[in-house]
């Protein structure tokens, strides 16, 4: 790169987008990369605080930035992921379809570590909207050496790409709802209509709901029951915590189910079990969920849907970024509610 005083710059290509911010108003691109510096352009280069520009001289071993922040994005983005053309620098990636996003955490900070080249995401396990801009790079200098720039490729795609957004599957729904009190008709049931709503966003089909007494064999042949209806996804809710007629997590373990967990380090939700028989998940969902708008529903269900099977160790790991603040205005997912890190 040489160096060019703005007085003497006219007729000569800018080798990078020049950026204008008004405090308040506005930040944009003033100038763009292959503009031919004309002599009314001096004036307001100077209002933007440039005294010199620089005249791009091609080196063997340097990459323009807008060059390597593209390479970074074809590296990193997986299925379900799209990107913009450099701006100012920076390109940015966005979702080609609703759903799931994931990221390899551990890899996206080996690629930050290195130096000049940034990669910025939302969570893993976010979910995302169809179009929805989740994740932008770029690397610091103006030109970056090859040799870190193919490094950083290597890490954004090797062994998979770092990012990715899983689609949903419409998987089939079978809702159990135990409780005594609501099979004699002293309550009406409140739970059904919220898991509706609640899996309505993944395409999730509603197959049919059955009101049971609190009673564990009862609830076990219902599950099994509601399977072999078709059920690709059981949930059970009520009868989840301490009182003697909560039953539901003895009625799901009497199914042979292989328990993954009972009690989770998130709050509202902690009396959530998850369980699976075969390779149907079944749920234990506690009473919070019908009340509370944001629960730790709201993290499991997105990545069934994303056709996942979850671990006890991710379970135990949801404890860090696990309690709701329960604002008045629920911001959820923008939030820290299930970021575990
Ligand atoms: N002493 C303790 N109390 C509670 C604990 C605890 O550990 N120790 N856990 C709390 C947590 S956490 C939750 S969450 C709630 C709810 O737990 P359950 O899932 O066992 O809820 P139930 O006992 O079945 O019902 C509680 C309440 O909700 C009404 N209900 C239940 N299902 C329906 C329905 N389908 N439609 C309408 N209303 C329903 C039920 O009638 C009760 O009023 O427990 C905390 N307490
Ligand atoms: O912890 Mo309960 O299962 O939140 O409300």
């Amino acid at each position: 790169m040489r160096l060019v005083p703005v007085a003497e710059a006219v007729g000569m290509v800018l080798c990078h987008d020049i950026t204008k911010i008004v405090p308040g108003v506005e930040k944009c691109r003033a100038f763009r990369r292959g503009h031919v510096v004309r002599k009314e352009d001096i004036p307001l280069l100077r209002d933007l605080g440039k005294e010199h520009i620089y005249v791009w001289e091609p080196a063997p071993d340097l990459i323009h930035e807008d060059e390597a922040a593209l390479r970074l994005a074809r590296h990193a983005a997986g299925p379900g992921l799209s990107w913009d053309e450099p701006n100012q620098g920076k390109v940015s990636l966005k979702a080609t379809c609703d759903g799931l996003l994931k990221v390899d955490s551990e890899r996206l900070k080996m690629v930050n570590n290195l130096e000049g080249v940034i990669l910025a995401t939302l969570h893993n396990n976010r979910v995302v909207a169809r179009g929805q801009f989740v994740a932008g790079t770029r690397v610091i200098p103006l030109a970056i050496h090859h040799s870190i720039l193919e490094e950083a490729e290597g890490l954004c795609s090797q062994p998979a790409p770092l990012l990715k957004v899983k689609p949903f599957q419409p998987l089939w729904v079978g809702v159990i709802t135990a409780g005594t009190e609501v099979y004699e008709g002293r309550v009406r049931d409140g739970f059904c209509s919220v898991i509706r709503q609640k899996i309505a966003p993944f395409g999730g089909r509603f197959l049919s709901q059955v009101i049971v007494p609190d009673d564990p064999l009862i609830i076990a042949r219902e599950i099994r029951h509601m399977i072999e209806k078709g059920a690709e996804l059981v949930l059970v809710t009520g009868g989840m915590s301490v009182d003697p007629d909560d039953v539901t997590p003895q009625g799901i373990r009497a199914t042979g189910a292989q328990e993954i967990f009972y009690g989770a380090p998130v709050l509202p939700g902690s009396m959530f079990m998850l369980a699976y028989l075969g390779h149907v998940p079944v749920c234990g969902l506690p009473g919070c969920i019908m009340f509370n708008r944001t629960t730790i529903f709201d993290l499991i269900i997105p990545r069934i849907f994303a056709g996942e099977r979850l671990s006890r160790a991710e379970i135990v790991a949801l404890g860090h970024g696990g309690l709701c603040e329960e604002c008045a205005v629920c911001r959820y997912p923008a939030c820290s509610f299930g970021k575990a890190t």
